[in-house]
Order: C-alpha cells, then sequence, then structure tokens
C-alpha cells in the first residue's frame, strides 16, 4: 500500500491553524506534513483571507449560475478537458432531468486571453473585480503552506514558490467555481456523483465550500497499481466525509506534490456525492483555487520514484481520461502515455495562451 491509514471511521481530517505563522512554523510544519503524508487533506484555519471577501465572491457566482441567461453563459469559452482549454464555463455532470454540475474556470491575469472568461460588467456587476479580489488572496495562503512543505520534504523553503508563481507565463494555475443545482425531484442512477471521483492535478488545492454543504468524501489508502490502465476505474474500500467547517479552507494535496515529494505527499481520491435521501436537497456550490507549478517543471522527486516527465505532460496524459496514471509504475505510465493522440497542450507567446 502506498499510503497509511488516515482518516478514522466518522472523523474529518485534521484542523491546523495557520495564527503566529512565522513563530509557529515548526509546529505548523509538523501538523500539514502529517496530514499531508497520511489523509492528503487538512482543513486550515486563521488562514487570514477575509470571511466579508469569501461571502462577497460566493454572492458574485451565485449571481453568475442562477441569473446570468444560458445563451449567454453559452457564449463564453467552453470548457474543454480533452483539449486541455481550462477557461470559461463547463457544463459537467448530467442527469437526465438536466445538469447536476455546473462550473467556471478563470487564469490569470498574466495570460490576457482570460479576460474572455468573464461575462459582460453590465450582466454581472462585480463579477471581475471581486474574482481578481479573491484570486490575489490565496497566493498567501499557499504560499505559506507549501513552505511549510517543502520544509517538511527537507528541500529549500522557497522551493516551489517560482513554480506556483501565478505571474510566470508558464503558470496557468486555475480558480473553479463548481455549482451543484438543488436535487428535489430529480431521480438518478445509484452510480451518479455531482463530481465523481478523481485526483487533483496540483500541487494543492484550495476549496472554499458553501455553509452546510456535505457530500465531499475522501477516500484515504490509494494505491496507483490499484488502477486500470485501460479504464481507469479504481478501487475504493470506503469514503470518509470531508464536512463543511465554518471559518476553514479545505487543503488537499494534488498529483504534482505526490510525484514531486516521491510519493511521501498523498494525492487521494475524492468525490462529491448526490445527497442521501433525508440530507438537504438544495443547492450546493465550491470554490476551488488549482496551485499548478508551470508547465515547464519536471515533477520528480530525488529518489526518482515517478517518470522524469513535465507538468504539462502529465496533464496531456491525465487529460486523456486515464484518470489516476500518476502512477509510480513506469509501465503504466508508459502505457497511459501511447495510448492515442498526444493532445497539443497550450504554448505560451508573448504572455497569450494559444492552443498548439
Ligand atoms: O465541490 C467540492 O467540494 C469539491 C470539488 C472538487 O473536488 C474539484 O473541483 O476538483
Ligand atoms: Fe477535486
Amino acid at each position: 500500500m502506498a499510503s497509511a491509514a488516515a482518516v478514522p471511521a466518522g472523523a474529518h481530517p485534521p484542523v491546523i491553524s495557520l495564527a503566529n505563522f512565522e513563530e509557529r512554523k515548526e509546529e505548523i510544519t509538523q501538523q500539514l506534513m502529517h496530514a499531508a503524508t497520511t489523509s492528503g487533506f487538512f482543513y486550515v484555519r486563521d488562514h487570514g483571507v477575509e470571511q466579508s471577501l469569501i461571502d462577497r465572491e460566493f454572492e458574485v457566482n451565485s449571481r453568475y449560475f442562477k441569473d446570468l441567461p444560458a445563451d449567454v453563459k453559452a457564449d463564453l469559452p467552453q470548457v474543454n478537458w480533452a483539449k486541455h482549454e481550462l477557461l470559461g464555463h463547463e457544463i459537467g455532470n448530467r442527469v437526465s432531468e438536466g445538469v447536476v454540475r455546473e462550473g467556471h474556470f478563470k487564469w490569470w491575469e498574466t495570460h490576457k486571453v482570460a479576460d474572455t472568461a468573464y461575462p459582460d460588467e453590465k450582466l454581472l456587476p462585480g463579477f471581475k473585480s471581486t474574482t481578481k479580489e479573491f484570486m490575489a488572496a490565496m497566493p498567501s495562503v499557499y504560499n505559506r503552506i507549501l513552505s511549510c512543505i517543502a520544509l517538511g520534504l527537507g528541500y529549500p523553503e522557497d522551493f516551489f514558490k517560482e513554480a506556483s508563481n501565478p505571474h510566470d507565463p508558464d503558470n496557468y494555475s486555475v480558480f473553479v467555481v463548481n455549482y451543484y443545482p438543488p436535487t428535489e425531484g430529480v431521480t438518478w442512477k445509484p452510480d451518479t456523483q455531482r463530481i465523481t471521483a478523481h485526483t487533483d492535478e496540483t500541487l494543492v488545492t484550495l476549496l472554499f465550500t458553501s455553509p452546510g454543504s456535505a457530500g465531499l468524501e475522501l477516500a484515504a489508502g490509494k494505491d496507483g497499481k490499484a488502477v486500470d490502465s485501460q479504464t481507469g476505474h479504481y478501487q475504493v474500500d470506503s469514503w470518509h466525509p470531508c464536512p463543511h467547517i465554518p471559518g476553514c479552507i479545505t487543503v488537499n494535496v494534488g498529483d504534482s506534490l505526490q510525484a514531486w515529494s516521491d510519493g511521501i505527499l498523498k494525492s487521494n481520491y475524492h468525490r462529491v456525492r448526490m445527497p442521501n435521501p433525508g440530507e438537504p436537497a438544495g443547492e450546493r456550490y465550491s470554490m476551488g483555487y488549482f496551485v499548478w507549478p508551470r508547465y515547464k517543471d519536471v515533477i520528480q522527486g530525488p529518489q526518482k520514484k515517478y517518470p522524469g516527465i513535465t507538468f504539462a505532460r502529465f496533464m496531456d496524459v491525465k487529460s486523456k481520461g486515464f484518470g489516476y496514471v500518476l502512477s509510480p509504475d513506469q509501465e503504466v505510465f508508459e502505457d497511459a502515455q501511447n495510448k492515442d493522440v498526444v493532445l497539443g497542450m497550450p504554448i505560451v507567446s508573448d504572455g497569450i495562451a494559444v492552443a498548439s
């Protein structure tokens, strides 16, 4: 098994305070490393992002999903994972009665094209400015987390700083808001999920959930070899709840950090399930800030446990739909890599992302 037992039944991942960060860095590092090497999930509180800013960002997104006419959303760039175009609107999972999840994706201003993801200011006053203010508050949170993780791994404190700098033209860190419409009166097949089980491709993901929202679950103890490289299907023994905790940001380790740490840190499966009978069937929102390395960064640790590939190459293979292909087993990776056409990655030219 690649990871130790992580979250006891019924418990949620640990809550870690970032208060007095400079004085408590060593203690915080120990707490973060414990969580990141077991469940791969933890919560941070005293993180410094104003609650009023979080509330305002939820509010403008509620207007985006519920007030903006469907034809306006359809005119925005449409997210296409297969082509790796992660900007604009996405209609995710559907059931026969309708949409289970919609999303809105944006990059930083560094990529001038990112502005096309935003609807007209007249239609959605304050959406762009609030979102940019919100995104600008993220680096102070993840820089502290990544500096502790770097120290915990024995790397220099600023090891991940350049790779995760969103102003670098080769960094496409993405901010995604998910809207899960109410499920009253909707029927669905037993295996339907609001978001199906996946790992994130990130270094780390910062996730803000709407108050009272349930359904996010993580599967601890995944092993890359349990994945069938043909189907991408995985084996999961049990799911653990990852509930909304007021004032906290949910943080999870992603594939890039798992690779860069030689598998010491765990990028675990998670999903958002449909409400169970008797649970609130209202709408749910989540806002995920996905901290990526640069496309050119080779996401390999000193032990070379994972293939020495760039993040761009990894995303290329992952977006073919193989699910978890970041396997320490070189053969599994190569098999996935050779499976079909290699998709073009966006390349950077004068700060503008263009499909190659
Ligand atoms: O909605 C959530 O709570 C989780 C979303 C998620 O896992 C994702 O967007 O990658
Ligand atoms: Fe995720």
